[in-house]
């Protein structure tokens, strides 16, 4: 299954959030989509969702537009986890979790074998299984977030949307989320997320979707898309790479003057930066 869209804008308040923004998202891909603060990120994924519409654009799941699916097949084609997912009941996590099958089994289908297993691997993927009896509302915001990816991983879905499902997370959480991430589009689903951490974009994704002021700069593999030109224009940042086992490095080091600093190179001595 894959996504395509085209053209996409959206106004609100008087205020264009996304200008013409063409992405796709393919079976098999692990994508990121970075860029500053307000740059349209979550606006972008809300609308892949399906969960608001452009004002302008087309948005297509194997070329069928998304406003003609059926609620039921959207939830089962695409699995979404928001940024700021909150946790309103005091449900068990492992009912939280298993929300995620309703849209394979309708609200008063009976939870399947299927299903269980479903939850299970899940629980496992986001290493939540011990917090299987707790009240998800008594939960740390990381270790809720990883019971909100839980239940999108339980759709079972051919398309996960997350945005930001790292940023709560501590940096050993961060890196089993992100591998897991990867092994779930090995395995054949599109899976597109919102990050800002540029060295996990850097080692983990496939391809990189770089968004500012509502435009989409570059989308490609990220190491032609996180060049120094394009993170000084996006981020006004310098920054440090290596590599490490052949997999590469980046790290945010310097910021630069804000807005349309254009590196010329890394052996320039004049740019204008501050050190930290
Ligand atoms: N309903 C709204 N009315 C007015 N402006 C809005 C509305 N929703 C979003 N915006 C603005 O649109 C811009 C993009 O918001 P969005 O949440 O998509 O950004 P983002 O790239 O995800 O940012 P962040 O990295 O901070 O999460 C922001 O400037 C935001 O203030």
């Amino acid at each position: 299954m894959r996504l395509d869209a085209r053209g996409l804008s959206l106004t609100r308040g008087g205020h264009r959030i996304l200008d013409g923004v063409d992405v796709a998202l393919r079976a098999g891909e692990f994508v990121a989509v970075v860029g500053p603060n307000g740059a349209g990120k979550s606006s972008l994924l809300r609308l892949l969702a399906g969960l608001a519409r452009p004002d302008a654009g087309e948005i297509a799941c194997d070329g069928v537009p998304l406003g003609k699916l059926p609620p039921r097949t959207r939830a089962r084609s695409i699995a979404y986890l928001e940024q700021r997912a909150a946790v309103h009941w005091p449900m068990r996590v492992d009912e939280i979790v298993a929300l995620g099958r309703l849209p394979s089994r309708g609200p008063l289908g009976a939870a399947t074998s299927a299903d269980a297993a479903a939850i299970a691997a899940a629980m496992e993927m986001t290493t939540t299984t011990a917090l299987a009896g707790r009240r998800a509302d008594t939960l740390s915001g990381g270790e809720r977030m990883r019971v909100l990816l839980a239940r999108a991983l339980a759709v079972g879905a051919p398309l996960l949307l997350a945005d930001e499902p790292v940023a709560a997370l501590d940096p050993h959480h961060q890196l089993h989320v992100m591998a897991t991430l990867r092994e779930t589009a090995r395995r054949g689903a599109g899976v597109m997320i919102v990050l800002h951490d540029l060295a996990l974009a850097t080692r983990f994704c496939d391809r990189v979707v770089l968004l500012a002021a509502g435009r989409c700069l570059a989308d490609g593999p990220p190491a032609e898309v996180l060049d120094d030109r394009r993170l000084a224009e996006a981020y006004a940042v310098d920054v440090l790479r290596g590599s490490e086992g052949g997999e590469p490095w980046i790290l945010p080091w310097r910021r630069l003057a804000p807005a349309g600093v254009v590196r010329t190179g890394r052996d320039d001595q004049s740019k204008p930066e501050e050190t930290r």
